[in-house]
């Protein structure tokens, strides 16, 4: 079992190699998640963001480097595994059922969760601690008022916040974010923004975002990712002043 009780950094990647034949994606990257705070990854398109989170999420294996968390090393553990012990990644591994509700969406996540998890069915009858956790993660998400709702129905900003509610279920510690704001509009933007904000407090969130204005109102830390190397690591501050940062990728107009 993990231990989530030490202090530090509860997720860890430490000096990862990634390479394509002669194109090195991930070059020597390093970064480190916490609880209550969002580390967003940002760069250019092409700089590597996709190929270090899949590292992360352990649906790609680095050619070098560890993946820690929670002080274990989990480099070798699949993504299946790595999701059952409390790394979820979204928007990819979570299949939205359009047929069904939302409200069975989530309750089939809660399922899956729970049949990984032995003492969930302890001294509660089956249905109705489902039923509970799939109403607590509905409210969690705003999404109490569409609980009945084909999730085919819903607009593009609800998926992402019923897709948020089924990686909750995995009773995650680490969310990694893979451009969740694609495809929406302000309005929807805005609001997924607030409720990242409000999901921080409890988890580790590594965000890959292009929206800059997302990223310098939600992150806490930044890491800019220039041809596979973090060029430069800090607070959104830190790094609207670094002048490599500007040279390098916010001069092109991002
Ligand atoms: N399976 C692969 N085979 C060969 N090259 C790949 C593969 N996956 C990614 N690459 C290359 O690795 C580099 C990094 O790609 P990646 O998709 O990780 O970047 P990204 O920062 O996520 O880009 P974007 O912002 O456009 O999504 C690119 O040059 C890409 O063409």
């Amino acid at each position: 079992m993990a231990d989530i009780s030490q202090s530090g950094p509860v997720f860890e990647a430490k000096n990862l190699f990634k390479s394509y034949g002669g194109l090195r994606a991930t070059d020597n990257l390093s970064l480190h998640l916490e609880t209550g705070k969002i580390h967003a990854l940002i760069g250019p398109n092409g700089a590597g963001k996709t190929t270090a989170l899949s590292q992360l999420s352990g649906e790609l294996q680095p050619d070098e480097g560890q993946v820690w968390f929670c002080g274990q090393d989990i480099t070798r553990y699949s993504m299946p595994k790595r999701a059952r012990m409390g790394v979820a990644r979204s928007f990819q591994i979570t299949a939205i059922f359009d047929d069904f509700t939302v409200a069975e969406n989530v309750a089939v996540a809660v399922q899956s969760r729970a049949s990984h998890h032995f003492s969930f069915w302890r001294a509660v009858g089956r249905d109705s601690s489902i039923n509970r956790r799939t109403d607590a993660l509905l409210n969690q998400v705003g999404l109490v008022a569409f609980a009945n709702r084909r999730a085919a129905d819903l607009a593009h900003g609800q998926k992402r916040q019923l897709e948020i509610a089924m990686a909750l279920a995995l009773e995650p510690k680490v969310l990694l974010l893979d451009e969740p704001m694609a495809g929406m509009g302000p309005t929807e933007s805005a609001q997924l923004a607030e409720l990242l904000e409000q999901l921080k407090h409890d988890f580790a969130i590594l965000l890959v975002e292009h929206d800059m204005n997302i990223v310098f109102r939600l992150a806490d830390m930044i890491s800019v990712l220039v041809n596979g190397a973090v060029i430069a690591s800090g607070t959104v501050d830190e790094i609207r002043e670094n002048e490599d940062v500007q040279k390098a990728y916010l001069a092109e107009g991002y």
